[in-house]
């Protein structure tokens, strides 16, 4: 907009502009200059100081006023040397001046100067919005300490990250201190004064508002000196970062802790023990780490389900950490009890005892730990109760690196566990020459499956009354090259670990098939055999191909193979089980359930299996017929299975007086070593020929 009363200059100063590309629009006074303002937007103003009416120190007032003329340039046209208009021009919030008469060429670079200056500011005003509005978001507050004033000047954010701050403190570099939490406030106050010296510092510090609330600062201070190298000034930021901490602390606490008992985890667990081990090795002292595994948790989570088992760990974890606590020796000072005791995973948990005394402290503590866990248990319910095996291994006795002791400690669990379960031991010598022994039979056992070094030996299943071979039971043998006869005890367990067992088990179902059908062209008085198959095999794809296999490349009947399995194998996933059952029953085989009464079945879901036998198991006719409970359990079982109308076979029938007690009653089949041991094959065959086994 060209303000001038002046025709003549507005005519030639409208024709230069236009021709340098500008639009324009003319007054010819004050008042109608503000008019046209009103109602168009303009990107600089040319306004004459000496007008009619309103003068152009006025009108130039007013513009600035108004909300759309506080950044606008305006350039006021005076006469030559009249530097007391030019004076009241600034005053008036001229942005520049420009002299009559005036200069085309020169008017129009000093308005493309005008122009482009308005610009930079209107940018670098938007730019300095858009900063405050981040650090509002970021909640980080700008400051400078002037060291030699020893004033400090404070953005608003940055006093409101403090609280409410009394005006008088606002100015003060050392006033707010007072808000800083110990120990965080000298460690504060020191770093100001070193930063007085010259030296830069990022911290984090908590604080307690006026509120009383606590929240985390953290600061980050940057000397500036003058020419002489003097610190003149300290320039600094300080951000509210209680958010991001709650955060960190929450996602280390969910890396380094198992999110179902809240204990540490393997991670947070190795760490503590790197950390532990290193410390002891420099104080001399000695620790001991415990390995904890829950004995049978996997039954009662395949027997009950995962929700069930999830509950036992917890409670088990209560338990453990429990015992640690009233054990008054366990943990150094900065440790809890939580840290102590960690979770691996499954049913395995770890407990870290440091500083020992004495080695039987570990001891004191295993006890503990056992004594607390036997107590009965009650979830849903339900009342259980759970056992665990504990090894210990001992720093630096037993290890002296973590893989050590932890591998150890490992080992004497599992003998804990070949002891007899909840109890512990400690690590010794043997126990690394046993788990040598074991990796070696390992081995051996992968070659004995290539080389086939197995037989089978068979053991009658009579009829108790009239001592008649009913059928029988197929036990594996392993006739090793060096050890000689390896028993099954020994090394199905391995077999199963490595799952060489499902090969090893189809290899019995064929061998056993295949001697059937050589005893039935023998024109032999075969009876059916019944063979083991463990939980791999029953889960195993290959399963119902391979037996089929078996009895068509045999041309053997199906009648005379019987499958026997555990308890826990048909239990694990009844759903799964009910199919693969069915199928086996469809091919026309006999089903017994092996070992019956050690695990925990479902009676519901026992009903709805297609199985023909349950076998007792050993460990209830042992001590028959003295022992009463395990006559009751006996009497249960046989009570059950003519309810659901099975048959029953009882397993390791030794004396007259077991199997008597048992014929009495009702019990039909019995198998032990009062009629037979297990039999290599031809010697089962004579025994076959003969038909009877009487014992009187
Ligand atoms: N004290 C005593 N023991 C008796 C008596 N009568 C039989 N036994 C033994 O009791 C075990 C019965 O087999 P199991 O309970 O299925 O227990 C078997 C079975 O679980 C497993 N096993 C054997 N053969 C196989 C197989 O081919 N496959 C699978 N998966 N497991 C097998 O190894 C276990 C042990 O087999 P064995 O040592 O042959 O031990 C056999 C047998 O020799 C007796 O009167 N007194």
């Amino acid at each position: 907009m060209l303000v001038d009363d002046d025709v003549m200059v507005r005519l030639l100063a409208a024709e230069a502009l236009i021709a340098s590309g500008f639009e324009v629009m003319e007054a010819a006074d004050g008042e109608s200059a503000l008019e046209l303002f009103e109602r168009h937007e303009f990107s600089l103003v040319l306004l004459d100081v000496s007008l009619g009416g309103i003068d152009g120190f006025e009108v130039c007032r007013r513009l600035r006023a108004h909300p759309h003329g506080r950044t606008l340039p305006i350039i006021m046209l005076t006469g030559m040397d009249d530097t007391g208009s030019i004076d009241s021009a600034y005053a008036m919030g001229a942005t520049d001046f420009v002299t009559k008469p005036l200069n085309w060429t020169l008017l129009v670079y000093r308005i493309r100067y005008a122009l482009r200056a308005a610009r930079t500011m209107s940018e670098l005003q938007s730019s300095e919005r858009r900063l405050a509005v981040a650090q509002r978001v970021a909640r980080l507050g700008g400051w400078i300490w002037h060291v030699d004033e020893d004033r400090c000047e404070r953005s608003p954010i940055c006093l409101q990250l403090w609280g409410d701050v009394p005006a008088a403190l606002h100015t003060e570099p050392f006033g707010l201190l007072a808000r800083v939490l110990s120990p965080d406030r000298q460690h504060l106050r020191e770093a100001m004064e070193r930063a007085r010296q010259g030296e830069p510092y990022q911290m984090s510090f908590r604080v307690q508002r006026a509120d009383g609330i606590i929240v985390s600062l953290h600061e980050h201070a940057v000397p500036e000196r003058d020419e002489f190298g003097r610190v003149v000034r300290i320039e600094g930021v300080t951000q509210d970062v209680t958010e991001r901490e709650q955060a960190e602390r929450r996602i280390r606490f969910l890396a380094y802790h198992d999110s179902l008992t809240g204990l540490a985890n393997r991670q947070m667990f190795r760490e503590m023990l790197d950390h532990t081990l290193a410390r002891s090795q420099r104080i001399g002292s000695r620790c001991a780490l415990l390995y904890l595994d829950l004995d049978r948790l996997k039954r009662i989570n395949d027997s009950f389900g995962h929700t069930l088992g999830d509950q036992i760990l917890r409670e088990v974890a209560t338990r453990i950490v429990g015992s640690i606590r009233t054990a008054d020796i366990v943990a150094r000072e900065d440790q809890s009890a939580e840290e102590v005791v960690a979770r691996l995973g499954g049913d395995e948990f770890t407990v870290l005892l440091t500083d020992l005394a004495r080695v039987d402290d570990a001891a004191r503590v295993a006890a503990r730990i056992c004594e607390e866990l036997s107590a009965p248990l009650q979830v849903a319910h339900i009342e259980l109760a759970v056992t665990a095996s504990i090894g210990i291994a001992v720093f630096p006795d037993n290890g002296e690196d973590p893989e050590t002791l932890l591998r150890h400690a490992d080992m004497a669990m599992y003998a804990a566990k070949q002891r007899g379960r909840n109890t512990y031991e400690f690590f010794t010598e043997t126990m690394q020459l046993q788990a040598v022994e074991r990796l070696s039979l390992e081995q051996d056992l992968v070659r004995a499956v290539e080389q086939s070094q197995f037989v089978l030996h068979y053991q009658p299943q009579v009829d108790a009354a009239t001592g008649r071979i009913v059928s029988a039971e197929a036990l594996l043998r392993w006739e090793h090259p060096l050890r000689g006869m390896v028993s099954p005890v020994q090394f199905i367990p391995v077999a199963e670990e490595t799952g060489l067992i499902v090969p090893l088990g189809e290899w019995v179902v064929m061998e056993a098939c295949r001697q059937m059908a050589v005893w039935l062209a023998e024109g032999l008085p075969v009876v059916p055999v019944a063979v083991n198959l463990s939980a791999h095999n029953f889960r195993s794809d290959s399963l119902l191909t391979s037996i089929a296999y078996a009895l068509e490349s045999t041309g053997l009947p199906s009648r005379y193979l019987h499958v026997e399995l555990t308890e826990s194998a048909v239990m694990q996933e009844p759903e799964q089980a009910m199919a693969t059952l069915g199928a086996l029953k469809s091919l026309g085989l006999m089903l017994s359930i092996d070992d019956f009464g050690t695990g925990y079945s479902s009676l519901s879901t026992l009903k709805q299996f297609p199985i023909d036998l349950l076998k007792i198991d050993r460990s209830f006719v042992r001590d028959l017929p003295d022992d009463a409970s395990g006559a009751s359990i006996v009497e249960a079982i046989l009570a059950l299975a003519h309810a659901l109308g099975l048959g029953v076979v009882a397993e390791g029938v030794e004396t007259l007086a077991q199997r008597d007690f048992l014929r009495s009653r009702r019990c039909g089949l019995m198998q032990g070593y009062l009629y037979s041991r297990p039999q290599p094959a031809d010697v089962f065959a004579g025994l076959l020929r003969e038909g009877v086994l009487r014992r009187e």
